[in-house]
């Protein structure tokens, strides 16, 4: 081991951690803790980061790393994780309820959180650092339990004591929930798509007239009984569910709904608030009426179902990694409305897709009155592809030009309406200009869906095509990618009001 590690050793065991300075060893300061007889602090060597620690007792012998003159060097491992959990609480992730603005801060590389948590600290609203999706897992060839251990090491790193949260996104699987759960998720995304009927919007009267008398009789009286030709005030909102419009939510939600109560009683009923419970039926073609999300919402209630938000699919389009598409008056009307029932059941509005969403952020901090819980992942992927735009010309256009001949496989993974032959081909552009790439939508839509495809891409020998490169400039560049955090994402912020 260096003479410059055992002069940190030496440092941290006198209290002397500011006057350190060494060429090949950058400390975290934010993340000096002292407690059950240890000193500990994130830092930075040539092999990576490490926790460094001094000390002695159960803590100190718990963690697992290289002896160095009266302390020890600990890998950033799954093991060593556990052991700060257990001895250091603000590394543990947590739930939030209702009444606290969340922001979904998913991040594909295990990278970005530090730059989140100097976005977010200081501000009225709390990080779920830990958000991934099964896709974005099978796509990056991440697990669950690498989600959650960059997360904590970065709140250690940062010295993050607000609180963050870990959620399960987008789960559909009794497997994939009991993962999450079983890792310690403190959210979970129910994603309902696959029981939500979309083929109602494209049949005729009759045949949904057909459709509708197939249903259980009980099961209609039910609906019928509690919603028809009904008028319910929600807010400075009225709904009145006509018979067509409940003939239509029952045949699209009804599966739904019992689904999303069978999950409910099955992993979150006896967790007594220790996991959020967000309700996703976002994803799917069928843009989510106010009344209908008010029948979901109440038969929820009815049935004794807690939730901590729910993401309707708005009208529109909230496509990845650009701004909204759509009337934004009509945006608007049904926003206010279901901002309305959101409040009027007690749980918050969950806007997926909310990258870059510049143009209705303003809206959605006004009708949400600040409480919201918007997700993010490709963006903050996107400014990681912008550090290398900055950094090394040659790895951008490689990548780049892997993204155009990749593109239609990607397009199996998200709907976007990406114009390949806007984006300005790669020769007509100077290295100076290649950031540029990130500030136009459809270069963003190329490189945002593609990311699997370029973190795992591999040559005939099987060797990395990008990812090994990717990731040691990242690192190098690690505080230019936080400042394109904090910058991006502090935009978001801003304009949602907080
Ligand atoms: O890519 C994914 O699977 C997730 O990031 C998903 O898109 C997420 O729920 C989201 O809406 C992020 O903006």
């Amino acid at each position: 081991m260096t003479t410059a590690a055992a002069s940190l050793i030496q440092a941290l065991s006198t209290n002397n951690i500011d006057s350190f300075t060494a060429p090949d060893i950058r400390v975290y300061p934010a993340s000096l803790y002292e407690g059950d007889g240890v000193k500990l602090l994130m830092v930075r060597t040539a092999e990576g980061r490490r926790l460094a620690a001094v000390g002695s007792g159960e803590f100190y012998d718990s963690l697992q790393g290289d002896n160095v003159d009266g302390g020890k060097l600990c890998p950033l491992t799954h093991e060593n994780r556990l052991v700060l959990n257990r001895f250091v609480p603000y590394t543990k992730p947590q739930a939030f309820g209702t009444q606290i603005a969340t922001m979904g801060l998913g991040d594909r590389l295990g990278l970005a959180s530090p730059g989140h948590i100097q976005t977010v600290r200081g501000h009225n609203i709390r990080p779920i650092l830990a958000q991934q999706s099964i896709r974005e897992l099978n796509l990056t060839g991440r697990t669950y339990e690498d989600v959650l251990d960059a997360a904590c090491f970065a709140a250690f790193q940062e010295g993050y004591k607000d609180g963050f949260g870990a959620d399960g996104d987008h789960l559909k699987k009794h497997e994939d929930i009991e993962y999450a759960l079983r890792l310690g998720f403190t959210m979970l995304t129910l994603d309902c798509s696959e029981y939500i009927d979309n083929t109602i919007g494209g049949l005729s009267a009759a045949e949904i007239e057909q459709k509708y008398a197939e249903v259980p009789a009980d099961v209609r009286s039910r609906y019928e009984s509690r919603y028809l030709e009904k008028s319910v005030a929600v807010g400075g909102t009225t709904l009145t569910i006509s018979r067509d419009e409940l003939v239509r939510d029952v045949l699209i939600y009804a599966s739904s709904i019992d689904f999303m109560e069978s999950i409910y009683r099955k992993y979150i009923a006896e967790l007594n608030g220790a996991v959020d419970f967000e309700i996703s039926i976002d994803e799917t073609a069928t843009p989510t009426s106010p009344e209908a999300h008010y029948i979901v919402a109440n038969e929820l209630k009815e049935r004794g179902v807690t939730i901590f938000s729910m993401a309707p699919r708005f009208c529109g389009e909230f496509q990845k990694g650009i701004d909204y598409i759509g009337d934004i008056a009509q945006f608007e009307k049904e926003l206010a409305e279901h901002a309305a029932i959101a409040d009027h059941f007690g749980y918050k509005l969950s806007i997926h897709s909310g990258s870059d969403k510049f143009s209705v952020f303003p809206l959605i901090g006004k009708y949400t009155q600040g409480r919201f819980h918007l997700k993010t992942a490709g963006t903050n992927w996107l400014e990681a592809v912008r550090v290398v735009a900055k950094t090394n010309a040659s790895l951008y256009r490689r990548m780049h030009q892997y993204a155009l001949d990749h593109f239609e496989e990607a397009t199996a993974y998200y709907h976007v309406t990406t114009d390949l032959s806007k984006i300005a081909p790669l020769d007509s552009v100077s290295d100076a200009d290649l950031p540029n790439y990130m500030n136009e939508d459809n270069a963003r839509q190329l490189l945002h869906i593609t990311y699997g495809l370029l973190l795992q891409a591999k040559d005939e020998n099987g060797n990395k095509v990008f990812a090994d490169e990717f990731f040691s400039l990242l690192a190098e560049q690690e505080d230019v990618y936080a400042e394109g955090l904090r910058r991006h994402i502090g935009k978001h912020l801003e304009l949602l009001g907080k």
